[in-house]
């Protein structure tokens, strides 16, 4: 029997590229199945002119693609999972979770090799609190500032010479077949990664069995017991994807080990910690994990940067 998907997407270069891959892979996947995409416009693609962490709003890049899906005009959509909020609105939910690819930070340049050779002073473009944090943290005698827009854009600013570097997700820049920009790609000890990052993750229906059976070989167990942990502690903390944390998992075996990170936009203060535990109960390690940063002092700086964004918006 012939069938036909349409996936809801942005229509940046890395949402397209992201979208046609999933289209590939299905295709490839399932005889008889056409996979059609249906490119749309969010209000996270309009609104360009502000940084992010003052629009706020949970899922400002998702909530058009999800009305779409709600409305049967699309059966899916792809996302990069560390821009996904972590609640799905009824109806809806996270089905496929595919294999994650580096998730580090990669830091570009035109002029400097390594993260380490910038000089005092200079100036690094990025519009996410949690590489903000962890670059002052690092170094602090770097000046950070707000850079915005698709990755062609934030390149394009880089290369007109408003910043010295710029840090963006070395996936995105794979995907783009941008390799050759990444001029170091930095640890994940001195940037620990967005809960996440390098996965994409497929969303549909929750009564739209016949789509889940087509997606089901998407999915890398691995790879979701990583990212359910690393949820769950964002979930525990109550962050959207605009709040200075890092999460991070890998398996050993079936060992999940997870680390995570709070910290202050400015650098001046990190809640840190990891914890190990088999990957059955990803789940719950990530909500303990939380728990163990809340304790720390965690809730205070989210309170505070919260209360921040609320005072510019
Ligand atoms: N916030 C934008 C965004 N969302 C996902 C990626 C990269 C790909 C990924 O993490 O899977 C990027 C670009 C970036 O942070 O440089």
């Amino acid at each position: 029997m012939s069938r036909t998907l349409r996936i809801a997407t942005r229509k940046s270069m890395l949402a397209m590229w992201q979208a046609e891959h999933i289209k590939a892979r299905l295709e490839q996947l399932h005889d008889d199945l056409t996979v059609e995409l249906l490119p749309m416009s969010t209000r996270g693609d309009v609104i360009l002119d502000t940084p992010l962490a003052k629009i706020g709003g949970k899922g400002l890049f998702v909530k058009e693609l999800e009305v779409a899906m709600l409305e049967g005009k699309a059966d899916l959509a792809v996302h990069s999972m560390k821009d996904l909020p972590v609640e799905f609105p009824p109806g809806l939910e996270l089905f496929g979770i595919c294999e994650r690819e580096d998730p580090r930070d990669a830091f570009v340049s035109n002029h400097y090799a390594r993260l380490d050779d910038l000089p005092e002073g200079a100036v690094v473009g990025t519009c996410s609190l949690r590489r903000k944090c962890q670059l002052l943290a690092h170094y602090p005698h770097l000046v950070i500032r707000d850079l915005r827009g698709n990755v062609q854009t934030r390149l394009r600013k880089l290369d007109e010479g408003e910043f010295d570097a710029i840090i963006l997700a070395a996936s995105g820049l794979v995907r783009l077949e941008l390799t050759d920009r990444i001029k170091e790609r930095i640890d994940v000890e001195r940037c620990l990664p967005a809960n996440g990052q390098g996965v994409l993750g497929i969303e549909c229906r929750s009564d739209d069995p016949e789509t889940k059976a087509l997606l089901a070989p998407l999915t890398c167990p691995d790879t979701r017991s990583c990212v359910l942990a690393e949820r769950a502690m964002n979930r525990r903390l109550q962050g959207g994807c605009q709040v200075p944390i890092g999460a991070y998992a890998e398996l050993h075996g079936d060992q999940l080990h997870l680390r995570g990170l709070v910290g202050r936009p400015d650098g001046s203060e990190i809640v840190e910690g990891e914890i190990q535990g088999h990957r059955d109960d990803a789940e719950a390690l990530g909500a303990e994990l939380a728990d163990y940063l809340l304790a720390r002092g965690a809730g205070k700086i989210l309170q505070d940067v919260y209360a921040e964004n609320e005072l510019q918006s």
